[in-house]
């Protein structure tokens, strides 16, 4: 028997079928190797792992869901026969999960401002988190900027936020339940959210105060691109709070 054998794994995965999943893994390795070798982690091994197809998703204690083309991903995962049980495990609440950008938008339960009919196959969301999210909504690619944020009840403060073509909640939904329409989506739902949907940060906008960080329960949800820049703190109050509250507590 390995060292690691005897250890409790954390494992957290990455979504992989597109977009900024590199950025990703390389942060969670860095941090990973310093967590490993911390005194007070000697019982616990921590790895990442990229997850791409069903048998990816086992023995996971976190999930991230990353940045990149929502519409792409959706179809790809229903392509792979991954949408089916992700949305399901998303929705168990037995994991942490982090939706960011397009991985936010993936996990609503309600997508705006999106084009659904995509000739053979529908964008389909996966659900989870009961918020309603607007796509694009800072507008293009040009619109793209970055802004220093504090998260409420994190510890992160003043952590460079890069923005790009990004979502934002729009509202949280309570108990009724919108339906979709031809420019919006609505999940399926496999499980009910019991935790009340808490704001963490917002932004200034045109005069607009815009929702850009949201927690549920065992989700979180944010708006920018934490990958992107060389600070991996988001990630540690992550798999912090997220991930390694609950394995241990589990
Ligand atoms: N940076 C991003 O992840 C952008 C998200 C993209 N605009 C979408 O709707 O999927």
């Amino acid at each position: 028997m390995t060292q690691q054998d005897s250890k409790t794994h954390v494992v957290v995965g990455v979504l992989s079928v597109q977009g900024s999943f590199r950025e990703h893994l390389d942060h969670l390795n860095v941090l990973f190797t310093d967590l490993n070798s911390a005194p007070e982690n000697s019982q616990l091994h921590f790895a990442a792992r990229t997850v791409r197809q069903p048998k990816d998703l086992d023995g996971l204690s976190g999930l991230i869901l990353v940045g990149g083309e929502s519409t792409t991903m959706s179809l790809l995962l229903q392509h792979s026969g991954l949408f089916e049980p992700l949305a399901r495990l998303i929705q168990s609440g037995k994991i942490g999960v982090w939706g960011t950008c397009a991985g936010l938008i993936l996990i609503a339960y309600q997508v705006t401002n999106t084009k659904v009919d995509l000739g053979r196959r529908k964008f389909r969301a996966l659900g989870g988190l009961d918020v309603s999210i607007e796509r694009n909504s800072f507008g293009r690619q040009v619109d793209s900027f970055t802004q220093e944020l504090s998260f409420q009840a994190s510890g992160v403060n003043s952590f460079e936020c890069v923005f790009i073509r990004a979502p934002v909640v729009s509202s949280i939904l309570g108990r009724e339940r919108p339906v979709g329409t031809e420019s919006s989506v609505v999940a399926d739902l496999f499980q009910t959210n019991n935790h009340p949907v808490e704001v963490l940060s917002e932004v200034e906008k045109n005069g607009k105060t815009l929702i850009v960080a949201v927690r549920q329960g065992h989700i979180l949800g944010t708006s920018f691109h934490p990958e992107l820049v060389p600070d991996y703190r988001f990630h540690k109050w992550f798999v912090d709070e997220f991930v390694l509250r609950r394995s241990i507590d589990a």
